[in-house]
């Protein structure tokens, strides 16, 4: 297999021998028990979990006590009664979600969906930098965050600029003390490259100016330190490697410093410091509770209460490592069973440049990926020739990543 950059030539690894290596890494991973802590079909290699990550098992039962005994039986009495304290849960979850951002308790909530809290927190972060003109964003950004971009600079008359990461920091200093705001991803959606965020906050605080990272691709695929790195911003999803499940609500993290000073635009109830007190004018609550908009989607938040606790017990230096063994052992595989089939690699090859997902490229990316599905390899597709396959250490395994690579180099066989 290739890259843009130069040519890999693997020799010629007997087959069996790649099953022995897979079965000895599977063998040696301290978090194989994890894999138990997740109900996956029969036969599915499992390979999307950074679209929507597999279904944990104490989530269907953390549902159903949500349905039948917390709303069933404690009816409205569960928003603060023992029994449930729903109204608590976005704080409760936050500080969960938190724990796995390296950002201390009180700093993070979940709510709405990543695009609303990238909207809101874009425009709360921009208002820090009052007479300042530009708001600079990465031209590969995942779609939405390009169109809430769009809309925010429109909204308060900032002028969007979009570069590509490898340019951030020149633009940044080119921008100096007119940026008031960087957006960047932690990690590309389409190429899985990962980006660093210690050193573009850095960067950015050099010119004074707010640094917002969408960290989807980031949280629970490989440790964050937030605070350590004084992040002001980040927000993500929760229904990727933290498998919260379709339409698991979003996080977002404001850095203590800024709770006094943050001024969102959508000033739901539920921020406010009295919410129950009905005022007609809006006070925000003190601390990351002005984060907080509308009524919590409560049974989606029992979902990833649930599902977070697949994380118990997990050092994420551990998942890092089974991580980057399990892409790494992907790609060798690719580089040996798929060589001269037409696919390059668009994922970095060095280690520290990955999240957890190996992106190939192919003319044939769009008939591949469902081929490969139909065989029991579930991956995904982006245009135009993208094929993404997702690896979460706590349940996928180097056998997954063998059986993906073997499976795409039979349908090339045809
Ligand atoms: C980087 C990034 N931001 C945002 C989103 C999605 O936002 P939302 O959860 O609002 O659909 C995704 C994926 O869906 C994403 O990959
Ligand atoms: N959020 C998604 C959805 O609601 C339906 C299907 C896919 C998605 C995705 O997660 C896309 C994803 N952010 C990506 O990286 O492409």
């Amino acid at each position: 297999m290739t890259t843009t950059t130069e040519t890999n030539a693997a020799g010629a690894t007997p087959d069996a021998s790649w099953a022995e290596r897979a079965a000895a890494l599977d063998a040696a991973n301290p978090l194989a028990p994890c894999r138990e802590r997740f109900l996956l079909p029969e036969g599915v290699t499992y390979l999307d979990g950074n679209s929507l990550g597999a279904l944990p098992a104490a989530v269907p039962e953390a549902v159903r006590d949500g349905v039948a005994r917390q709303w069933g039986e404690g009816l409205i009495g569960s928003w603060f009664g023992e029994q449930a304290r729903w109204w608590e849960l976005p704080h409760r979850l936050g500080d969960r979600v938190g724990a796995l951002l390296g950002a201390a308790p009180e700093q993070t909530v979940v709510g709405d969906s990543t695009s609303v809290q990238i909207f809101n927190t874009l425009v709360a972060a921009a208002r820090l930098r009052p007479g300042r003109g530009v708001l600079l964003t990465d031209a590969g950004h995942f779609p939405t965050d390009a169109y809430l971009a769009d809309s925010v600079g429109e909204l308060l008359g900032l002028r969007v600029e979009r570069v590509r990461p490898q340019e951030f920091a020149d633009a940044i200093a080119r921008h100096g003390e007119d940026l008031a705001v960087a957006a960047f991803p932690a990690v590309d959606f389409a190429t899985g490259e990962r980006w660093d965020i210690p050193a573009l906050t850095r960067a950015a605080h050099e010119v004074g100016a707010v640094a917002v990272w969408d960290l989807c691709h980031a949280a629970g695929a490989f440790p964050l330190e937030l605070d350590a790195w004084d992040v002001d911003f980040a927000v993500g999803c929760t229904y990727k490697y933290l498998s919260g499940g379709p339409g698991a609500p979003a996080f977002v993290y404001a850095n203590r410093r800024h709770h006094m000073q943050m001024h969102q635009p959508l000033t739901g109830w539920t921020g406010h410091a009295e919410p129950f007190a009905m005022h007609g004018t809006y006070t925000p609550a003190e601390g990351v509770g002005r984060a907080r908009i509308g009524t919590p989607t409560i049974l989606s938040m029992l979902a990833l209460e649930a599902a977070i606790g697949a994380f118990d017990g997990v050092d994420l230096e551990v998942l890092r490592a089974q991580s980057l063994s399990l892409t790494g052992f992907f790609i060798e595989c690719c580089d040996a069973l798929l060589a001269g089939r037409g696919f390059a690699l668009v994922t970095p090859r060095e280690p520290e440049r990955r999240g957890g997902q190996v992106t190939l490229r192919h003319p044939d990316a769009a008939t591949l990926v469902p081929a490969a599905a139909a065989r029991g390899v579930v991956g995904d597709k982006r245009e135009p020739d993208l094929l993404r396959y997702g690896f979460n250490a706590l349940y996928n395994t180097h056998a997954d990543a063998l059986r993906a690579a073997r499976t795409l180099a039979e349908l090339c066989e045809g």
